[in-house]
């Protein structure tokens, strides 16, 4: 046997394996940066949101390693809270606590018992909680200390449970929807949010305006990059409480032109052959209508299905003269003109899905509106036999709220129109203030960027299949090389 003797095949050979060797150490280090763990140990976080209407406990979830990230916290379940909301509860503050035991059972099971201890759980009350403090500061104290109390006894990490201000409702939905639409890493512009919820409203965006008052103003620095937002909470102008406000109005217009007994309170913004006689406390009792005086105690609520006419009384119950500023949405509030794109949730989405109006333009959207409003109530609950008749009886007013808050209130235009998304989860996760919230609690956006920048993940891919394809022709080069060098030896032998 002749041993092949060629001076340069060893140092070709050893560069070549080294290129290998670095190659799959290079793969296997972005594998790990890129967040992919070969089993993944998850984190968890419940924020329970305590809005005016209702309840709802929503439970987040975290690579444990890699909780700075963003887009890296996902929903993992949510439970809605039987009953109404914890403000309901204020003549009878336990059952506020007692109400949230069915939603907290279903999180232990949720969530892997080893990891409850850790696990924080924040309460955050919103407009209906702030009405009945305005009202009454020692029941709204009974029914947080009665769901506080309620929250400890789970053995989970208790944080808190407390009123959030309507700033701070504005800011977080802000924050959740561009964190879940992975905006804030990147130079690219961000999305406004618009939260309606029955008893508040929240408008927040980056304007391109000066901020002239500071009580709407609020900053962050998130992963480097600064954020200035106006943000603005109307309190009473939540759907469930504007309609109270709109039909106080007409009622008191009422009174004053037809003092006959019962008053009938002729209403455009419900469907024709609508009647129902309500109780003037049932409707009016709430600190949204302290200066109104409406005594009587009976009243007819008689639908006259009318879009132009319901918009012209919902109209008066914005505000549009008075401005200290050099321009207002309404009731003397700053704002300035909304700039960019859009997510609109909770009842924008609820009230405008419902009525197939979340993708049309302002003028389509206002005539099927006027076709709806004006179609006999009859028909309506033939049409939707499954829907209860107190929600039912709402959307022509709902969707003539949000079409005049929108274009009225907030100034958009027919053409800003089409930069609102109509919205209600953005991949798997709700849009809403309680992920922000967690986020900014838990110190899980941090001000900086990371030191090492991740590669966005088609970047990613790219980059290993061009590499495999570069160790493959290695491969093959060296394969080659041999073969030919053993044939030549084995030429030259013979
Ligand atoms: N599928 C749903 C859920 C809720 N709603 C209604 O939409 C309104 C707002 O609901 P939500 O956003 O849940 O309000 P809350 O958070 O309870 O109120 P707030 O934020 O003002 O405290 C309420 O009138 C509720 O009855 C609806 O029409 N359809
Ligand atoms: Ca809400």
């Amino acid at each position: 046997m002749v041993k092949v003797k060629n001076p340069w095949h060893r140092p070709v050979v050893i560069f070549l394996a080294a290129v290998i060797i670095v190659g799959i150490i290079i793969m296997v280090a972005i594998s790990v940066i890129q967040n992919k763990p070969l089993h993944q140990k998850c984190k968890y976080g419940i924020v329970l949101d305590a809005g005016s209407s209702h309840t709802s406990v929503f439970i987040y979830e975290w690579p444990a390693e890699k909780e700075n990230n963003t887009g890296m916290v996902r929903q993992k379940h949510t439970c809605n809270v039987q009953g109404k909301g914890i403000s309901s509860y204020s003549a009878n503050p336990q059952g506020a606590g007692a109400s949230l035991q069915l939603c907290m059972e279903e999180a232990k099971q949720k969530i892997p018992a080893h990891r409850h201890p850790e696990t924080p759980v924040y309460l955050g009350a919103t407009a209906g909680m702030r009405l009945l403090r305005m009202e009454n500061e020692e029941a709204s104290d009974k029914v947080l200390d009665s769901v506080a109390h309620s929250l400890k006894s789970y053995p989970f990490s208790y944080q808190g449970a407390r009123i959030i201000s309507g700033q701070e409702e504005g800011a977080f939905g802000w924050i959740t929807v561009n964190y879940l639409s992975k905006n804030l890493r990147k130079p690219t512009g961000t999305l406004g949010a618009l939260d309606l919820g029955g008893a508040s409203t929240q408008i927040t965006f980056v304007p391109q305006q000066n901020i002239e008052s500071y009580d709407n103003s609020i900053d962050f620095r998130l992963y480097g990059n600064d954020y200035h937002l106006y943000t603005h909470s109307f309190l009473c102008y939540g759907k469930d409480q504007a309609l109270k406000l709109s039909m106080g109005k007409k009622l008191e217009s009422t009174l004053k032109a037809d003092k006959t007994d019962p008053i009938e309170l002729r209403d455009p913004c419900f469907h024709p052959g609508y009647n129902f006689t309500r109780t003037v406390p049932n409707v009016f009792n709430t600190p949204c209508m302290r200066e109104m005086k409406l005594a009587n105690e009976t009243f007819f609520h008689v639908g006259l299905g009318n879009w132009s006419q319901c918009q012209q009384s919902i109209r008066k119950v914005f505000n549009t003269i008075d401005c200290p500023y050099s321009r207002c949405s309404f009731n003397g509030v700053f704002q300035p003109s909304v700039y960019g794109d859009f997510g609109a949730f909770s009842a924008f989405f609820f009230v405008m899905d419902f009525l197939n109006l979340t993708s049309d333009t302002l003028a389509t959207t206002k005539q099927k509106l006027a076709a709806y409003c004006s179609t006999p109530w009859k028909k309506i609950v033939e049409n939707h036999p499954n829907i209860k008749e107190k929600y039912l009886s709402e959307y022509c007013f709902s969707a003539t709220y949000i079409l005049t808050l929108l274009e009225d209130g907030y100034k958009f235009t027919s053409n800003s129109w089409k930069d609102i998304r109509f919205i209600m989860k953005i991949g798997d996760s709700d849009a809403g203030w309680t992920l922000g919230y967690m986020l900014n609690l838990t110190n899980m956006i941090p001000a900086e960027a990371p030191d090492t920048p991740l590669m966005p993940y088609e970047g990613y891919v790219t980059f290993m299949f061009l590499f495999s394809l570069l160790i493959l022709v290695l491969l093959l080069l060296v394969y080659f090389y041999f073969r030919r060098s053993t044939r030549t030896a084995q030429k030259d032998i013979i």
